[in-house]
């Protein structure tokens, strides 16, 4: 690995997210400046909690501000489902953090899958990616969409977004988004983010919790093994954050850093 990334480990969630709220306040701020406005990718699992512990707290003053009007809200994947059904990505950021957010809160975009095409993977990528197209500017004039900050989680067999070791996907050069029929985890039909896009961001942060991690955590921080979190920590380095709880990095020798900006 070149230069390190961040590993950021919290006695508990709550502290976690306190942490993970000023640096999603550093990253809004940083996407303003860049181009005005915030363009954040996010997966499912249990990140959209966590985030909503971190996004819903009141802000300590007005630098601590979540201005959601300027938030353009992706999906890092998302299963080929219906928008309100129970596995849908959309619909657990809706019921744990937008459908939360206080009256009268200015609503962020939030980019969604295309409903009439879920019979066809292929199809729902190839839209999903026309999405990314029109936010970030032509297909032909950008080579790689640049997200402000792409939020992901780490599943116990290294996969993150639905990038799964081993699979050929993790080759995919050409495609912003693609399509998968046969993730392990369910359900099978999903799309994803390819790992050149999330490579690409300006900054990628994981969320992990939990000693179910903690194998995982070992494998990622100190072999690599090739699975897909590795990939990212290596070709991201310093641009990429993990912020974890001790549970989940128990006995990983990885140097953890105190939390800083
Ligand atoms: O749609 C999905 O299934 C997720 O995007 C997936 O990539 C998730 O982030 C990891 O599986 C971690 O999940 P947990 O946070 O629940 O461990």
């Amino acid at each position: 690995m070149g230069k390190q990334v961040n590993l950021y480990s919290f006695p508990s969630v709550d502290t976690l997210a306190t942490a993970l709220r000023s640096y999603l306040i550093s990253c809004q701020e940083a996407g303003l400046e860049r181009h005005g406005v915030f363009k954040v990718g996010v997966s499912g699992g249990s990140l959209p909690k966590t985030l909503a512990q971190a996004l819903l707290a009141p802000a300590k003053d007005e630098s601590d501000k979540v201005k959601w009007e300027s938030w353009e809200i992706f999906f890092a994947d998302e299963r080929a489902v219906p928008l309100d059904h129970e596995d849908s990505n959309y619909a657990l950021l809706k019921k744990e953090l937008l459908d939360k957010l206080p009256q009268g809160t200015p609503q962020p975009t939030v980019h969604t899958i295309d409903e009439s095409v879920l019979d066809d993977t292929q199809e729902l990528a190839d839209r999903y990616e026309q999405t990314l197209v029109r936010s970030f500017a032509s297909r032909d004039s950008v080579k790689l969409p640049i997200f402000d900050l792409l939020l992901l989680g780490c599943g116990p067999d290294g996969h993150t977004c639905s990038l799964f070791p081993g699979h050929e996907l993790l080759r995919e050069t050409e495609a912003w988004v693609s399509p998968i029929e046969d993730s392990p985890k369910p359900p099978p039909r999903r799309i994803t983010l390819t790992l050149p896009v999330v490579t690409h961001a300006v900054r990628v942060a994981f969320v992990a919790t939990g000693g179910g991690k903690k194998e995982i955590m070992k494998d990622i921080f100190e072999e690599g093994k090739g699975l897909p979190c590795a990939l990212v920590n290596e070709a991201t380095g310093e641009r990429c954050s993990w912020f974890v709880d001790n549970a989940a990095v128990e006995g990983v020798s990885y140097p953890k850093r105190p939390f800083s900006l």
